[in-house]
């Protein structure tokens, strides 16, 4: 999974191919065809590969004397030199060469193998070979040259079948990840030929043979020897190529919920962003950055993300971009999903694209999920926040029950996080729950190596709850301290003043039981002690977001009625 870290924790890498860039600019719906095309050149390809024939041993004619010619190189130069071996010992032929698909991060797509088709591999090295060829040659002591194998660089995520079956050869995840291909031909063995006499003496056996029996002899062929030192051909087959996203969130949702909007917040990535749908036609991939961690307290790694092209209802058949781009979560670990909060339904949206992914794969809605309720800084979304909440998690408890027989696992999401990607607001608190949540996948996978335990899902939502609520904190004391310390480091007296005089901060947080009924708290910036607090792990109740004061005085204003 870490595959993609080495360019530097927050540098972004982008997948964009110059005939998609092209054709992301043109109207929608010419984009979704137009995109089909470019989108396979970046992820899939078809090549030939042929390992390399055997080299053939070589040939001693018996009867020559002790010792035989054979070409052999000078270390480190290609000037042949002849030299004396013992008759007694030919050489064998070396064996082809094997093809292997190898990993090299330094890859983020499957383009080069569209301008290179067909892969074939040395022939292994003759046993004696005719003077002024090249390539090494009799090793006295192993007896047989070595070939070097073929290899084909692949990005990490390339998973490998035949063509013509489509039998899974294997996948290439980390870096010094390789799949043999195709073997290479085995090299003939050396043989001493039979001398004249030799021969002779085979021929009349075989006459004397024939006399007994009755039979004629016609014709001896002696071949036998010869097919011995002959090399074994290389194997040549078809395969098809997949590259799937190597990352550890994948980020899902409704086209134009803002996925890559909320990528270029968290991350340092600047993908394609617009307001029509199927703006992004490829993956595009970030790396959060440190702060994130920070706030979460986090010492692990900083999670890769990849944007992922909008789903629509029907994209489990391939309607819109949908199949094509489903398999990238595979290798995921969480999912990151968007919801237009200011969309007419959100609810509906969110669960029609879980149902897309429950079609194509039930164990993408096994896997856990975060809910971002995107653009709550426009009007629409800021009012009805709490009730989108509400609709969210009434679809997720819905789709639960609904597939609790067929789909063990399936998961409500471990939070609900209240953002908007062109504010800010909410993002420091998104991004501390990613970090949080990829931490506690990452130990649990390392605990489930041990000890076979699944991941508990109340466990992994307690964790993320504390990381969202310490990271909200944080933005609040950033922002009643910023503004106090004038650049110079020195305290501007009006600006004290203003702040002396200013009310305590009112918040209240909201938690959704395990039950699904809200919780609140409330309290002030000056009252520590009532300050939200993360709750244990086993507590099934989540702190999930925090409220306006609006809403609390509007609360307060309803509890009192
Ligand atoms: N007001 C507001 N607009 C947003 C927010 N996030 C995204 N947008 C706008 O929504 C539109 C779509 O954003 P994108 O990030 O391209 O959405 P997407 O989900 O990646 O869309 P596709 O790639 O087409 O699936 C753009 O016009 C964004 O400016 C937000 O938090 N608030
Ligand atoms: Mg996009």
């Amino acid at each position: 999974m870490s595959t993609l870290r080495g360019n530097g924790g927050g540098a972004s890498r982008k997948f964009l191919h110059p005939a998609a860039a092209c054709q992301a600019s043109k109207a929608a719906a010419a984009a979704v065809d137009g995109s089909k095309e470019a989108h396979k050149i970046f992820d899939e390809a078809f090549i030939t590969v042929k390992s390399g024939d055997g080299g053939a041993g070589e040939i001693v004619e018996a009867g020559r004397g002790k010792y035989v010619k054979n070409n052999k190189y000078h270390p480190g130069s290609n000037q042949p030199k002849q030299i004396w071996l013992p008759a007694s010992d030919p050489a064998d032929g070396a064996d082809g060469a094997d093809v292997y698909v190898v990993c090299d991060p330094s890859l983020d797509s499957l383009l080069h193998l569209h301008k290179r088709k067909s892969w074939l591999a040395p022939k292994g090295a003759q046993g004696n070979p005719a003077m002024g060829s090249s390539g090494p040659k009799r090793n006295s002591k192993l007896k047989k040259a070595m070939t070097p194998p073929l290899q084909i660089p692949v990005p990490p995520g390339t998973v490998v079948k035949r063509k013509s079956t489509g039998q899974l050869l294997g996948e290439v995840v980390q870096p010094g990840d390789r799949i043999l291909v195709a073997k290479g031909g085995k090299g003939g063995m050396g043989v001493t030929a039979p001398s004249r006499g030799q021969k002779q003496r085979d021929l009349q056996r075989e006459i004397k043979a024939a006399e007994k029996s009755g039979g004629e002899v016609v014709a001896v062929e002696d071949v036998n020897w010869k097919e011995d030192a002959k090399g074994l051909p290389g194997r040549q087959l078809g395969l098809q190529l997949l590259l799937r996203v190597v990352a550890d969130v994948g980020i899902v949702g409704f086209p134009n919920a803002g996925k890559s909007s909320l990528l270029a917040a968290l991350t340092r990535a600047s993908p394609e962003v617009a307001p029509y749908p199927f703006t992004t036609l490829m993956p595009n991939l970030g790396v959060m950055g440190g702060q994130a961690a920070a706030a979460a307290g986090s010492s692990g790694q900083a999670p890769v993300l990849a944007d992922l092209p909008g789903l629509i209802e029907g994209a489990h058949k391939g309607v819109g971009l949908g199949r094509m781009f489903l398999r990238h979560l595979r290798r995921t670990r969480l999912l990151l999903h968007v919801v237009d909060g200011a969309a007419a339904d959100p609810g509906t949206d969110y669960l029609a694209v879980r149902e897309e992914l429950r079609l194509y794969n039930p164990d993408y809605v096994a896997r856990p999920h975060i809910v971002a309720l995107n653009k709550v800084d426009l009007e629409d979304a800021g009012d009805l926040r709490e009730e989108v909440t509400h609709e969210v998690m009434a679809a997720a408890r819905q789709l639960q029950q609904q597939h609790a027989q067929d789909v063990p696992g399936f998961t409500a999401p471990a939070a609900i996080i209240a953002c908007s990607a062109v504010t800010g607001e909410g993002v420091q608190q998104l991004a501390a729950a990613l970090q949080a949540a990829t931490d506690h996948l990452v130990a649990s996978e390392g605990k489930q190596q041990q000890q076979q335990q699944h991941v508990a899902a109340d466990a992994l939502a307690a964790a993320v709850a504390a990381a969202v609520a310490g990271a909200a904190a944080a933005a609040a004391a950033g922002d009643s301290s910023s503004d106090d310390i004038e650049e110079d480091g020195e305290w501007d007296e009006d600006e004290y003043e203003e702040w002396e005089g200013e009310e305590d901060e009112e918040w209240v947080a909201a938690a959704v039981r395990g039950d699904g009924s809200l919780i609140t708290g409330t309290g002030s910036s000056s009252d520590d002690e009532a300050a939200p607090q993360p709750l244990a792990a086993d507590d099934p109740d989540r702190w999930l977001f925090e409220l306006s004061e609006d809403k609390l005085l509007a609360m307060a204003d309803a509890a009192d009625d």
